[in-house]
Parts: structure tokens; sequence; C-alpha cells
């Protein structure tokens, strides 16, 4: 049997994007079909995998959900299993995480509790979301594997393994994608007056964008408006005809989220006006905040902190996006950090979590189910 360390370091070495999970799923199924087979129930989705384990004297399904997609990043760490896909990367911990479901499922199946659990390998939290589909698709098609409470962590790089921090309520953003087109006029870089310079009118839409959380939302809310990624133009003795601005919106509620878009929409056709052009929106896909269910998180709390070799932190909402926002909406349960030093952040492409966390985690995880 494989030791987890070597697991992970496998699953990092082939990272997918969302619903591209085709290898990782294959890996993953491999490893489920080597374990004793008698209590489990092995369904696929898309790319997503549904383990069910059955109990001993079951009154309740406990679900443990993990992510399964990497980033469209290329890795600069200097490890010997580095990514084998060219530029793509797990560097948001996605390995650690089903590392960590492989590892718990192992224990449950081998001594199994008297409720049931269902470990759902989930593809796609990155982009498009899998979680919102999945869900839909556990109550269409198999309402036997829908979890009573389901439990989901992230890996967190400023924290100490052996931390573990969450807070009852509000802990993630509400998300949305953004996605805007800039249509002008090419034209020859001598001749600017016969064309419409979509790099410029882009350039001002990034600035005005900046304008919104500063100006149009109460410095009491919350709201943050990114774009990673500005591409303008073709070669630099051409005015740009087409620009692109990708990004992200976070908001800690739905109604500012709201006001976010309204802004962007009239910033939009203020820019249309100003340079002469078309500006296409497209939201792309949004995620649900995470909002923990307050008495098991509390309760969750405690029992981290009873916990000799755990230091438990309640922290600050943040403004990740997590489609495991999607399940929680309609399932009790709860989403926490669990530390795992590394000098780079999430999104970094020299993150490198410290893998004690899946020594110390399996085995914590374990305990708090066995608890419930
Ligand atoms: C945990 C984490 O980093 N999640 C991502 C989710 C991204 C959702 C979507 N693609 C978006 O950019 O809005 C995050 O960036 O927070």
């Amino acid at each position: 049997m494989k030791t987890l360390q070597q697991i992970r370091r496998e699953l990092h070495q082939i990272p997918e994007i969302g619903f591209q999970e085709f290898k990782t799923q294959a890996y993953l199924l491999e490893e489920i079909h080597a374990l004793n087979q008698q209590r489990l129930t092995i369904v696929k989705w898309r790319t997503g995998i549904v383990v069910h384990v059955k109990g001993l004297n079951p009154k309740k399904t406990i679900g443990w959900r993990t992510d399964m997609d990497g980033l469209p990043i290329s890795e600069q760490t200097s490890l010997s299993f580095q990514s084998t896909h060219e530029g793509y990367m797990h560097a948001c911990g996605h390995d650690i995480h089903m590392t960590v479901a492989l590892g718990l499922l192992r224990q449950i199946n081998k001594a199994p509790i008297n409720d049931s659990m269902v470990f759902l390998f989930q593809p796609a939290e990155e982009g498009p979301g899998g979680a919102l589909p999945m869900r839909e698709w556990l109550k269409e098609h198999h309402q036997d594997l829908l979890p009573d409470v389901i439990l989901a962590f992230h890996v967190a790089p400023e924290y100490p393994v052996g931390t573990i921090a969450t807070r009852p309520g509000l802990l993630f953003a509400n998300t949305s994608e953004l996605f805007m087109d800039l249509h002008g006029v090419e034209g020859h870089a001598a001749f600017p007056h016969r064309t419409k310079d979509m790099t410029i009118a882009a350039a001002s839409l990034l600035m005005q964008l900046q304008t919104i959380v500063s100006r149009s939302i109460n410095p009491l809310d919350s709201a943050v408006v990114t774009i990673g990624k500005m591409t303008s133009g073709t070669v630099q003795n051409i005015i740009s005809g087409h620009a692109r601005l990708e990004g992200t919106i976070r908001t800690m509620d739905a109604k500012t989220m709201q006001t976010v878009k309204n802004r962007i929409e009239a910033l939009s056709r203020a820019t249309e006006i100003a340079f002469e052009c078309k500006v296409e929106i497209d939201y792309g896909s949004g995620y649900y905040q995470v909002f923990n269910t307050p008495d098991i998180t509390s309760e969750f709390l405690s029992f981290a902190k009873l916990d000799e070799s755990t230091v438990s932190i309640l922290c600050d909402a943040a403004m990740t996006g997590e489609d495991f926002g999607f399940f929680l909406q309609e399932i009790p349960g709860l989403l926490f950090w669990a530390g795992i030093d590394s000098s780079y952040g999430l999104h970094n492409a020299k993150l490198n979590p410290d893998e004690k966390v899946i020594d110390y985690l399996v085995p914590f995880a374990e305990s708090y189910i066995r608890s419930l």
C-alpha cells in the first residue's frame, strides 16, 4: 500500500484544471478500488467520485468533501516531485486535500464508525465550480448519498502545522468572475486618429474600476475588485482594436455584489461613450459564500481546543471564494483552515506545503468524526 506522502507527491505531479481531472480521477479510483470493498459504494460523477462507507448502525451520514483541480500556473519550486504537466500546478493545496480525504477514507473503512460516511471528491473548485452541479446531481439521482452534515478544510500557508482556524457563520466571500472585452478599431501606429485604441480604453477602465471599492461601497461593508489579467493588441506598431480584462469580484453579502456589478456596468457604458467602443461583460461563474453552521463550528472549535497537538484559532472571515459554500447552503457543516507553514501563499508558483500536515490532520479529523 502506498504511503500518504507518496500519494500526495504523485497527485502533485499531475495537476489538471476544472473538469479535466481525468488522470486524477483514475489515480484516486485505483487507490479506492484497492481498499476492502465490503462497505463501499463508489459512484463516478463527471471527473469526480463519490464514495459511501456504510456505517455499523447508521443514524446519519457524515460528508467529507475534497476538491481535485489544479491551476494554470507554471510551478517554480525545486521539488523532486514537481508538476509534470507543463504550465499547471497544485498551487492551492488540493493535492493535500485529496490525500487527507483518502487517508481518512482508509481509516474509516478499516475501522467503521456507527454512522455512514460519504466522501465527495469534487472537481473544478477553482472554476467553473463543481460543487453546485454535484450537489444538484446528488439531489436528483442519489438522495441516498447526500450527507446530513458536511465537512471540508483548506490549507493555510500562514499557520504552522497543527493549527486549525475557523469561525461560526460567514467564513468566505461571495464571488463572481469578471471578463470584459473591449472592441474598438485596429490600425497603423502612425495614424491614431483613424483607430479606436482599446489599450488606452482598457487602461482607463481598469483605473476607474479601482474607484468602485473606494467610492461606491460603504466603508463598513467589504468588497474586492481584482483584475488579474489584462491583454491587448498584437504587435508594437499596431494600435490595438481589442483588449480584455479578466478578474474577480468578492463581497461579504449579495447586496454589495449587486452594487459592484451596477457600477461595473455604468463605468463600461461611460467607457463606450468616451472611447467610441463596445464593452462586453461576462460574469463567468459565481460562488455562494461559505457560511459555517454556528453550533457545529463552535463545538468543533471546542473539540480542537481539547486536542493537545492542536492550536485552535477563532479567525476572521476572508475574501477567499470556495464553491463548498453551495454544499453549506443546504447541508449543515463547516469548513476550516489547516496550517501548512509555507512562506509562499495560495496561488503562488512557489507554494510548498509542509507535508507533516497530512500525518497530523488524518488522525485529528478521524477522532473528530468519531466524536460526532
Ligand atoms: C480557495 C481559493 O483560492 N479559491 C478560489 C476560487 C476562485 C473562484 C473563481 N474562479 C473566481 O476567481 O472568482 C479563489 O480565488 O478564492
